[in-house]
């Protein structure tokens, strides 16, 4: 029997893990997302970087575990704040779990039916994140949010229907306030 080495590895201040394999996703990634059009072609001059991606990855295999943090900078388009794209997992049945070590924000998840429930996140806080249930970090403050997740090797990531359908709620500023409302494009 050939045994994988363990690894302990620091995650550093700013969130990056050493020797990870690293993702940017700039404002161009995610064009189609953000409900305002005319807000996200003007922010698109700028293209700023809405998060990056740390991972450490395993080949896809039953029973393996893959970790990985998130940096999810700060902004807004329009008055929609910042987000990751948000997926399914392609074996749809893998769940996984979150941990904020920095920043505010929170992580809204939606079962394929629909139903959206939206989870605060602040330093210290561990989300569950259930079989099949798609799931979406927003950065809800003015510093990075920077999480980490921990998920199945074989669980990989489905972009495509939150892609095209988006999540039944939004998370907004309202009068300075954080909101979560209502989707007004949402089709169920
Ligand atoms: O949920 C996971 C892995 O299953 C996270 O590591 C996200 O992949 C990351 O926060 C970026 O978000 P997405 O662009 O993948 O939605
Ligand atoms: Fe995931």
């Amino acid at each position: 029997m050939e045994y994988k080495a363990p690894l302990g590895v620091k995650i550093e201040e700013n969130g990056v893990i050493p020797g990870a394999k690293k993702l940017v996703r700039r404002l161009s990634d995610l064009k189609g997302y953000f409900q305002d059009e005319e807000a996200y072609e003007k922010l698109l001059r700028e293209n700023p970087v809405v998060y990056e991606v740390y991972a450490v990855e395993q080949e896809e295999k039953d029973g393996d575990l893959n970790f990985a943090t998130t940096v999810l900078y700060p902004g807004k388009v329009g008055k929609e704040f910042f987000f990751t794209k948000g997926h399914f997992h392609s074996k749809a049945d893998r769940a996984e779990i979150y941990y904020a070590i920095k920043g505010r924000g929170g992580m809204l998840l939606q079962t394929p039916e629909g139903k959206a429930e939206w989870v605060p996140m602040e330093p210290g806080t561990v989300v569950y994140v259930p079989p099949y249930w798609a799931h979406r970090t927003v950065n809800t403050g003015d510093e990075p949010f920077i999480f980490l997740a921990i998920y199945p090797a074989d669980a990989g990531h489905d972009y495509g229907s939150i892609k095209e359908k988006g999540f039944a709620k939004l998370v907004v500023e309202e009068n300075g306030e954080v909101k979560v409302v209502d989707n007004p494009k949402w089709k169920e």
